[in-house]
């Protein structure tokens, strides 16, 4: 199983590097790799396990983060409503994509943080509000979904890991809580 010492940090060179795109068919090591960075997610949200674990929670992770330069991504985000237990959005994605996406844009009112950085860098991370993101999944097939809000900003942060670019890299500098205009801060 995955644990957070299989996760690299900041400063490590692969998280700044352009992941490879997977071919098909699907290396069994990647299949495997794949269901074990989706079962980390679970673990880490189940508190005796975060804890039994020393895991933190996480809600995406992206396979640079633990050291393998492949686009291949994980996502387990719990519905929004804690009386409601049906998954709001559980996936692997293989090659994602984003085809469109809307003008406006979104973040989160905590800004973000991430696996690999072991410090709060704070500051709003503008992001698209909606995507249309195509993927192939475990079984090589071709998906294509649209995604919004929360959901929408974890895929986006995850994305972000194949192509090199980290969470603070987004936030202004200059400014780090400018709002840029028509923004729709969550949370
Ligand atoms: O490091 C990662 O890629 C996993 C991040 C992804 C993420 C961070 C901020 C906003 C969206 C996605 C971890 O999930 S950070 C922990 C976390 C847990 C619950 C909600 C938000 C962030
Ligand atoms: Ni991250």
């Amino acid at each position: 199983m995955l644990t957070m010492k299989d996760v690299i940090r900041e400063g490590h060179p692969t998280l700044r590097q352009i992941a490879e795109t997977i071919e098909f068919p699907l290396d069994p090591e990647v299949k495997s790799l794949a269901e074990d960075m989706l079962q980390f997610l679970k673990n880490s949200q189940d508190p005796d396990l975060a804890e039994k674990y020393e895991l933190r929670p996480g809600v995406g992770i992206a396979a640079p983060q633990v050291d393998v330069s492949k686009r291949l991504i994980a996502v387990h985000v719990p519905s929004a409503d804690e009386e409601d237990s049906t998954l709001e959005f559980s996936a692997v994605m293989i090659n994602p994509k984003i085809i469109s996406h809307s003008v406006q844009q979104t973040c989160l009112s905590d800004g973000e943080g991430c696996l690999s950085v072991d410090r709060e860098v704070p500051g709003y991370v503008p992001r698209h509000k909606r995507i249309k993101v195509d993927y192939f999944d475990l079984d090589g097939k071709k998906q294509s979904i649209r995604l919004r809000d929360f959901p929408a900003i974890v895929v986006q942060h995850e994305i972000d890991h194949l192509n090199g670019i980290m969470f603070y890299d987004r936030i202004d500098p200059e400014n780090p809580l400018a709002l840029p205009d028509d923004i729709d801060v969550l949370g």
